[in-house]
């Protein structure tokens, strides 16, 4: 399996926002640092994310970016992902490696130590960890876990862990300090004046 990218961009399908066209942004500047997670709505319906998916593997072929689909598997396998990701709600990571296959990329949702294990135990490669910090970008989260959050779970697993919730480029030192391996971000990206420029600036602190 090749190494996992640092900097995992998640599309924004929410109204107004333009996932593909922040993705052509991005793909240009970010090398291999870059995983991109197709992650639409809940309400979205297969054909939706299908059609999304179908686009972003597309764009991201001649760049070699990974690609992975959130919750929706069976998207993932249409499409020819790297694969998937998936948390509480979603299929069992024993259940989604079985699908997925052992050399596909398998991210699963932690927001302590006990689950990450069990998560990693179960198959997981990388772990989501969060929320970092509140944000408006999901309903329904838990309280904020804090770099002291991120640091609980790095200090016990052996996979890649990845920040999520509310991250920016100001976070990546104290999160790389707490242990972090890189950065899952929607609003960092999606929401940037200039797109390019931010994802350059989150690898370079993701990587110096
Ligand atoms: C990298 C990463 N980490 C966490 C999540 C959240 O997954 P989940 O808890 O299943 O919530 P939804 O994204 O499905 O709403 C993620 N998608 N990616
Ligand atoms: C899907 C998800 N899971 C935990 S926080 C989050 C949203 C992250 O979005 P943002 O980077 O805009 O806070
Ligand atoms: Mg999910």
């Amino acid at each position: 399996m090749p190494s996992l990218g640092r900097l995992h961009l998640i599309t924004d399908t929410r109204a107004g926002r333009r996932p593909l066209a922040v993705l052509g942004a991005v793909l240009p500047v970010a090398h291999a640092e870059l995983v991109v997670q197709v992650r639409v709505e809940d309400g979205a319906t297969d054909r939706q994310a299908y059609d999304l998916a179908r686009r972003v593997v597309e764009l991201c072929r001649p760049y070699e970016v990974s690609c992975l689909v959130n919750d929706r598997l069976h998207v993932a396998l249409a499409v020819g992902a790297d694969g998937g990701h998936v948390g509480a709600d979603d299929l069992p990571v024993t259940a989604a490696r079985r699908v997925l296959g052992p050399a596909a990329v398998l991210g699963a949702t932690a927001r302590e130590p006990v689950t990450a294990t069990a998560a990693v135990s179960a198959g997981a490669s990388y772990l989501g960890v969060g929320p970092y910090r509140a944000t408006s970008t999901k309903d329904g989260l838990p309280p904020a876990i804090g770099a002291a959050g991120v640091r609980a779970v790095a200090e016990v697993v052996g996979v890649p862990v990845l920040a999520i919730g509310g991250v920016t480029g100001e976070d990546v030192r104290a999160l790389r300090a707490a242990g972090a391996y890189g950065v899952a971000v929607v609003g960092a990206l999606s929401g940037a004046d200039d797109p390019a420029r931010t994802a350059a600036a989150l690898i370079r602190e993701l990587t110096c």
